[in-house]
């Protein structure tokens, strides 16, 4: 039973987070599926499903065959006796259903508050820098005693009633063993029992007064577990109309076109604002392309839709003629390298965050690879002067890295899976000026041959492109090369002038 328990418990936490794993991008961006939401529901809610399964199911199986024999036993050896049973046994079920009920109740908005508690103490733990820095330590420990205050005061009152319930139903189980000796004793009197028939029945009865105590208390667990079970099951068969893992899609052989053909798009959370309005724009392969505009204009969402994080919601994306949604997910991905605007690291050794980036296409990569891409993203030096050299780790987020040596390093992750579509998505913004020629130069070097798609505010960065594109209010609105456009005294020369780049 405990070996199937551990099993099944495994299992519910596998599948949440494959399917968690398997969801768009736009369903994280929902307030009920935040990071500390589904971290708490996985933490708490598997292990409270447990404690319905397993040894506990062993217990009751034990208890209802002690109820079923004890029954036996009364009503064979004093059916007069064991009536009285049927007296207490309506009263100590109304007891425990009562109880379970407050629990149910209980549970399901307690679990609510819970997931916003978890939340709230996972934002701050991640963002503990900015959280001291802003001296916002008691405000968020003030919102965290609020979530949890609720729950405490309700349950504080609950107490009581529980107390009550409980104490009745103990009442209960005593009155029935005071009526059971009164009326054994009178029947004893009038000889219609023996005293050893007497005391047998009373034994059954008190046999089945624990068996129905340790049912009540596991139903009240049950109750408890379905809250939870509900949660789990909830993540395990939410639907997702995109899946990674899966081996769905045609996967062509890819040279680099990438096609924009009257894409619009609002982000689901937002649908009044649009972000790209009838979007047409072309990239041929092996083209450089700077896309620029003011903040907030849509050049990172141009980004997610090609990796496809987020679905248009009209119009068609293509490379090199074929639907992005006619293609396997997993493959399109592996055919891009992305450096995005906040490099994100992994809690393990430097060497093995640059693999990351060669794991999706399962196949090995040896080291002279990884340290060729270190070296085109400019971080081997840095790396190669670390006492573990490639095999230090980074800590959480690469908490032990600058922000420099961290978009370098995310260079080198994007770089070693030598992609065939390269994304810098603002992805030399941390660097100085010194390093920023240096990366730029390896990346000039590592482009050729590859679609380029670059997002900068820089000058130096955008005039290296071949062609730039002008964005504003999710449309283009120039497009052409470094020097067309500055001719042009359009958007990207009042930019240049105005030295908002
Ligand atoms: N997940 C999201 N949910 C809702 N709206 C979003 C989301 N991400 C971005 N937006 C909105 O979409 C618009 C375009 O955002 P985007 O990140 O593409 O801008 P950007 O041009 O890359 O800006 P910047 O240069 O400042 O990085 C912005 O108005 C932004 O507020």
């Amino acid at each position: 039973m405990t070996t199937a328990a551990e099993k099944l418990i495994s299992r519910l936490r596998f599948l949440a987070l494959k399917n968690i794993l398997c969801q768009p991008v736009s369903w994280f961006d929902l307030p009920k599926c935040s990071t500390g939401h589904l971290i708490t529901r996985l933490a708490r809610d598997a292990p409270l499903i447990k404690s319905v399964t397993g040894l506990r199911i062993g217990q009751v199986v034990t208890s209802f065959m002690t109820l079923a024999a004890a029954l036996s036993i009364a009503f064979i050896y004093g059916w007069k006796l064991a009536i009285i049973l049927l007296f207490a046994a309506p009263l100590l079920f109304a007891s425990a259903s009562h109880q379970a009920s407050l629990i149910r109740k209980n549970q399901t908005r307690d679990s609510a508050l819970m997931d916003e508690a978890g939340k709230l103490a996972s934002e701050c733990i991640q963002n503990i820098k900015t959280v001291q820095a802003l001296g916002k330590e008691h405000s968020f420990l003030k919102l965290y005693c609020n979530y949890l205050l609720v729950p405490f005061e309700e349950n504080m009152k609950q107490a009581l009633v529980y107390g009550i319930t409980f104490a009745f139903s103990q009442m209960v189980v005593y009155i029935m063993y005071a009526a059971a000796f009164r009326f054994g004793g009178y029947l004893i009197g009038i000889e219609e029992m023996v005293p050893s028939e007497v005391f047998r029945v009373f034994f059954a009865l008190s046999f089945c007064a624990t068996a129905l105590g340790n049912n009540s208390a596991y139903y009240q667990d049950f109750t408890k577990a379905k809250v939870a079970a509900r949660n789990i099951f909830e993540l395990i068969t939410v639907k997702s109309d995109v899946d990674p893992m899966s081996d769905y899609g045609v996967k062509p052989d890819i040279k680099g076109k990438i096609t924009f053909r009257n894409v619009k798009f609002c982000y689901p959370n937002r649908e009044s604002i649009s972000v790209l309005d009838n979007l047409n724009l072309t990239i041929s392969p092996g083209e450089t392309i700077a896309i620029v505009g003011g903040s907030g204009c849509g050049k990172s969402t141009i980004v997610s839709l090609i990796e496809r994080f987020y679905t248009p919601n009209s119009g068609e994306i293509l490379i090199d003629d074929a639907d992005i949604r006619v293609m396997n997910l997993a493959y399109l991905r592996s055919v891009i390298g992305l450096v995005g605007q906040e490099p994100v690291l992994f809690d393990c050794s430097l060497k093995e965050n640059i693999l990351y980036g060669a794991i999706a296409l399962r196949k090995p990569i040896m080291d002279h690879e990884i340290i060729k891409a270190a070296k085109m993203a400019n971080i081997h030096d840095f790396i190669a002067s670390l006492p573990q050299g490639y095999e230090t780790y980074c800590g959480e987020n690469g908490t032990q890295l600058s922000g420099g040596q961290k978009q370098r390093i995310a260079i080198a992750r994007a770089l070693v899976r030598d992609p065939k579509i390269l994304i810098l998505d603002e992805a030399t913004s941390a660097l100085d000026n010194e390093n920023e020629k240096i990366v730029q130069a390896s990346l000039n070097k590592a482009r050729i041959g590859r679609t380029t798609i670059v997002i900068a505010h820089r000058l130096s960065t955008i005039k290296a492109a071949d062609k730039i594109a002008v964005l504003d209010q999710g449309k283009i609105i120039e497009i052409g090369t470094p020097e067309e456009l500055e001719q042009s005294d359009g958007f990207y020369y009042k930019l240049i002038k105005g030295q908002q780049i």
